[in-house]
């Protein structure tokens, strides 16, 4: 086992994952580094979601390493992992799912009150996260009384009420519309640096390319440079203009989406991006 870079928080090397024989990561490799927002882009089927729950210790890739803090997650037992995925992790799926019986302010007050703090204290960082998120008045209603997009921040503050080290968030926007979604993203990204939380956000969704510090784009399981697909730009073929990486050959930073097509920024330039432009030139429509 290689040991990873100290400055990375998270690190996977030549991660292969298969479903049912059909590959869905091969040879994937990177690191995220503290503080970070990483957007892991890609077609609908290109591997995001495994990848994601490789990086939290929820499914063992067949082949290749993982590592949090230095530590290895893929030699780790199911309960470690899982104590691991409570404690320094908090996950966001795509549709919110709340306790339908308990309000929001109860919702986002459970996984503190899992951990042992008491009723008060939990409902009181509840309120403060659900004020943060400009949701406040929504403390006493229960999910059923609120609106989807509004929903979804609950489960926004729900993840980030514990503090975790890091943020998978899947899809968190995908059931929202358009003006919905710009919010929603931007009130994860916002709470998430202002708290130096690290946030790895899958979607395939263009715009999420835009709020995150880094890109890096996935095809079909591998790690591409570029994708240019049909409608985008008209003068190259899908076909001929996805540039694969050499998969599991080189480290986490091979490949890194800023490398080719000018993205966000490369691995090593940390703190926010000044490119707003090479953003929106790298992100992904699909
Ligand atoms: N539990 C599973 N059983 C069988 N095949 C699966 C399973 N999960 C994912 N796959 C397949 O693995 C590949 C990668 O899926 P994955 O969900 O990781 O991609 P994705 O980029 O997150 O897609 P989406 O945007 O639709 O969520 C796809 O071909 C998918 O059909």
């Amino acid at each position: 086992m290689v040991a990873p870079p100290d400055n990375d928080v998270l690190w996977a090397r030549a991660l292969h994952v298969t479903h049912n024989g059909s590959p869905a990561l091969t040879g994937v490799s990177l690191g995220v580094r503290e503080g970070e927002i990483l957007a892991v882009t890609g077609p609908r089927g290109s591997g995001k979601t495994t990848l994601l729950r490789c990086l939290c210790g929820q499914l063992l890739p067949e082949q290749g390493e993982v590592w949090f803090n230095s530590t290895p997650v893929h030699t780790m037992s199911p309960v470690v992992r899982e104590r691991l995925r409570r404690d320094r992790f908090g996950w966001i799926d795509p549709e919110p799912h709340l306790v339908p019986e308990l309000t929001a302010g109860e919702n986002v007050a459970l996984p503190l009150m899992l951990r042992g703090a008491s009723h008060r204290e939990s409902k009181a960082s509840a309120g403060e996260w659900l004020d943060r998120l400009d949701i406040g008045d929504c403390a006493r209603k229960r999910p059923h009384a609120l609106l989807q997009a509004k929903r979804q921040r609950v489960a926004i503050a729900r993840a980030l009420v514990t503090m975790p080290s890091v943020i998978f968030a899947d899809e968190p926007t995908a059931p929202l519309h358009r003006a919905d979604r710009a919010h929603v993203l931007r009130t994860l990204t916002t709470a998430a640096r202002s708290h130096g939380i690290t946030v790895v956000l899958a979607s395939h969704d263009a715009e999420v390319a835009a709020l995150a510090d880094r890109t890096l784009t996935l095809l079909d399981g591998r790690r591409v440079n570029t994708v240019h697909l049909p409608g985008l730009k008209e003068t190259e073929e899908a076909a001929g203009t996805a540039e694969t990486d050499e998969p599991g050959a080189d480290g986490p930073g091979a490949g890194e989406a800023g490398a080719a097509a000018g993205p966000a920024r490369s691995a090593g330039s940390g703190g926010d991006s000044d490119d707003a432009e090479g953003r929106a030139a790298c992100s992904l429509s699909v």
